[in-house]
């Protein structure tokens, strides 16, 4: 199933589980338009027209279940980034900027970076869509520290997950420190991830990224795979762990908590039977297709799902925007408290909506996300 049909089914259950009325379920579909719209970019040759709404949808109640007052957004450029030099990356990026300059703006769309983007692409946007409208810090998040990015940004959706994966292991009675993950992706969410989660304890036995997969079941050394990785652009050749031939096998190996940080769907009718992980920790966007969430249902795996999984990033781009609006810059501490607090918040009412209506996570999630859209809606008066 694709991104997009995927999407849309769970926004169905959601709105049945929720019994809202059909004529408010199509207004929504027409009209996700809450507040400023918030996303990513994303540079990847898979990019298309359908993914990057679901990726939009999915951002409208990911906003909602962070609880923070934002629509949903997403774009996209279907282009290799790995093989383009600095300049045709800038290039591209301003050329797109001029495209788009008056479709996001402070209070109507704020770009973010998501794969294959990143704080440079963010200062470039900013800086070519000053050009238009004078210099506007607030018209994008996850932007370089010395252009008004917020510290903590860059690491906040890994940091996210870890608290995330905190607030899930918390109901088992377990902890991080001695759990097996496993991670896909070595990128900014996988990598910030996993650094995270080494600290306190918990033992990396595989990650993956475009160049290839290692695994070590007594736990890779993650600040030498991290150093290795920056001087190598890859995980590729890291010594410190053996090579997995097929990297996409990665997602079965034996760990405890699996963590897929890359592409969408990735987890999928094909593969779910073989996944030995008891937990998954949606860090991606749409890793998990609906025919696996059934497959994996049923195995008793437990799934978080991804928009409040992955919610720490968009969280703190929230207070990136706050602080650029305000003109007060917090310090990290303050950053990461109050990332901890948003994320604890979100998973105890996503708990919170699964007693309710006895559901699992994902529909707990979703029956939150679109219970607060809708709840909005009536109140604009628009359910007509
Ligand atoms: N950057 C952010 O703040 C947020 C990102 N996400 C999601 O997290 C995921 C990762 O995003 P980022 O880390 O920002 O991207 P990134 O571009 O920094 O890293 C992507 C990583 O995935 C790897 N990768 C690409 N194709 C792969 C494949 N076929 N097999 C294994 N690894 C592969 C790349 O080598 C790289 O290590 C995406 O699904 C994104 O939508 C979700 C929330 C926020
Ligand atoms: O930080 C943001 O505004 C958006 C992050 C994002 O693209 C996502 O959560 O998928």
């Amino acid at each position: 199933m694709n991104a997009l049909a995927a999407t849309n089914r769970n926004f169905k259950l959601a709105a049945r589980l929720l019994g809202l009325d059909s004529k408010l379920e199509k207004r929504f579909n027409m009209t996700m338009l809450e507040g400023p719209m918030k996303g990513g970019i994303r540079y990847h040759p898979e990019v298309e027209p359908d993914e990057v709404n679901a990726l939009a949808q999915l951002m409208t109640w990911k906003t909602a279940v962070a609880n923070i007052p934002y629509g949903g957004a997403k774009g996209g450029i279907g282009c290799d980034p790995g093989e383009l030099s600095v300049s045709e990356l800038e290039r591209l990026t301003r050329v797109f900027t001029q495209k788009i300059h008056d479709l996001i703006g402070i209070h109507t769309d704020v770009p973010a970076p998501d794969m294959g983007t990143g704080p440079q692409t963010m200062a470039w946007i900013l800086d070519e869509y000053s050009k238009f409208h004078g210099y506007s810090p607030a018209v994008v998040t996850g932007k370089p520290t010395d252009l008004g990015g917020s510290l903590g940004r860059d690491a906040a959706t890994g940091r996210g997950v870890l608290f995330a994966t905190e607030a899930l292991l918390n109901e088992y009675g377990k902890t991080i420190s001695g759990q097996r993950f496993v991670i896909q992706g070595f990128g900014n969410v996988g990598s910030w991830a996993a650094q995270l989660i080494h600290e306190k304890g918990g033992k990396i036995v595989a990650v993956s990224d475009i160049s290839g997969a290692i695994k070590n079941s007594k736990g890779l050394d993650i600040p030498s795979l991290l150093k290795h990785v920056k001087e190598q652009r890859g995980v590729k050749g890291f010594h410190g762990g053996e090579s997995i031939q097929d990297s996409n096998s990665i997602l079965t190996e034996d760990c405890d908590i699996l963590i897929p940080a890359a592409l969408g769907g990735v987890i999928n009718r094909e593969n779910a039977n073989d996944i030995k992980a008891k937990f998954i920790i949606e860090a991606a966007n749409h890793p998990t297709d609906p025919e696996a969430d059934e497959i994996l249902s049923k195995k008793g795996v437990v799934i978080l799902p991804d928009i409040y999984a992955n919610s720490g990033g968009v969280t703190v781009s929230y207070f990136e925007w706050v602080q650029n609006i305000q003109g007060f810059l917090w310090n990290e501490e303050k950053v990461n408290n109050e990332l901890r607090t948003y994320m604890t918040n979100g998973f105890k009412d996503v708990k919170e909506m699964c007693k309710t209506h006895n559901c699992d996570l994902r529909m707990g999630a979703f029956t939150l996300g679109v219970n607060r859209v809708a709840r909005a809606t009536v109140l604009r008066g628009w359910e007509a």
